[in-house]
């Protein structure tokens, strides 16, 4: 298998090459493509250099490739452009990041499409995620093109709730969905405990929750995050992430990885684990329903933006939505920062 990561020397896309080795996902049969600047050349000798001597005989094969022109594979991980920095007191807007990140994601989309064999399924990490995805959409086919950060909130939605319950996460069957940032909507109405009854469900519902409803959860998240920005801003970092251990599930999930980032620690372990788990699946040969960014054209909740919504997932891209269950708020809050998510994605656009 062929698997290009653009942005290789960058700290995320780093992780993903050395998690696809050590998970067994890319052996000596298998070639990875490093893909990166002109400038990241010699970086990327390095870093196959120092590949080789970590795994030497079950090291894949390491191409560095740099130019967009030149990839060549069947799965592509996008990790390549601006982060948001760690510097609490530089902060950048989301609106600043799309505008540096749109002209990266334009130029290689274009590039794929043109030189690419027309089959290559794009597993976007960089943000803002729904751009990327709206962009890569754009030019490949939307059924080739997934974000993670869905997939990534989900897993920290049912590491939260699994937590505290006690249970492994495999037991845990939730969804969060909406927009990877300041959208997201927990699905609270779709999760499953296996192992336990519909009454000794809802009874855990209701105390994981501690009575934050969905009708509330958009405000609190807002609220709570700015809490967490004045403490970090203070430099109390150790109080945000106390604060952030006394909030509900749904909350910490939004939360958590904001504190980690700004620590100066990051979240690209996490970020790599599960774009890994996502390649996983499409290398699997089997599909899967998971939660991912993917464009969509009405066809759940007439909703006609990139959005993180449960998608069945395969080795040929994502073929349909899988909807799950939702109440009205829920129902409200997808739809509602499905719009917000559009708005802003036009405006991006319009303003490049
Ligand atoms: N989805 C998530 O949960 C999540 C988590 C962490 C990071 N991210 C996103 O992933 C992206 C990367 O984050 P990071 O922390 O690894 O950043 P980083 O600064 O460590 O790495 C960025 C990489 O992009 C490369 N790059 C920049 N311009 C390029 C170009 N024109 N062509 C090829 N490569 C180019 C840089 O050389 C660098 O290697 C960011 O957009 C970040 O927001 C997402």
């Amino acid at each position: 298998m062929n698997i290009a990561v653009i942005g290789a020397t960058g700290l995320t896309g780093h992780h993903v090459v050395t998690q696809l080795i050590l998970k067994g996902l890319a052996g000596p049969m298998d070639r990875i493509q490093l893909v990166g600047r002109r400038s990241a050349e010699a970086r990327l000798r390095g870093m196959v250099a120092d590949i080789r001597d970590a795994f030497f005989e079950a090291a894949p094969e390491l191409d560095i490739t740099l130019s967009p022109n030149d990839i060549a594979a069947e799965l592509i991980v996008f990790a390549a452009g601006v982060t948001l920095p760690t510097d609490s007191h530089a902060p950048m807007t989301r609106d600043a990041l799309a505008q540096a990140n749109l002209p990266l994601f334009e130029s290689y989309a274009r590039a794929i499409a043109q030189h690419g064999h027309g089959h290559e399924l794009v597993l976007m990490v960089s943000n803002p995620v729904e751009l990327g995805v709206a962009v890569f959409a754009r030019h490949l086919g939307r059924h080739r093109v997934f974000g993670m950060g869905a997939y990534q909130d989900t897993l920290r939605f049912r590491r939260e709730i699994a937590g505290e319950l006690g249970l492994t996460r495999q037991r845990v069957e939730a969804y969060m969905l909406g927009e990877h940032g300041s959208g997201l909507v927990p699905a609270w109405s779709a999760l499953r405990l296996h192992g336990f009854d519909a009454e000794e469900t809802r009874q855990l519902k209701k105390r994981l929750r501690r009575g934050l409803d969905s009708a509330h959860y958009a405000e609190a998240l807002a609220a709570e995050t700015r809490r967490v920005r004045e403490l970090i801003e203070r430099d109390d970092l150790a109080e945000a992430f106390r604060h952030v251990g006394t909030l509900p599930a749904d909350l910490r999930v939004g939360l958590a990885p904001f504190a980690t980032h700004y620590s100066g620690a990051k979240t690209a372990v996490a970020t790599a684990n599960a774009t890994v788990d996502m390649l996983r699946v499409m290398l699997s040969g089997h599909q899967a329903v998971m939660a991912a960014q993917v464009a969509l054209e009405g066809e759940w909740l007439e909703i006609d933006t990139v959005l993180g919504v449960p998608v069945l997932v395969g080795h040929q891209g994502w073929a349909s939505v899988h909807p799950v269950p939702l109440d009205a708020h829920e129902h409200a809050q997808l739809c509602a920062v499905g719009r917000s998510v559009g708005d802003k994605l036009r405006e991006w656009e319009a303003a490049a």
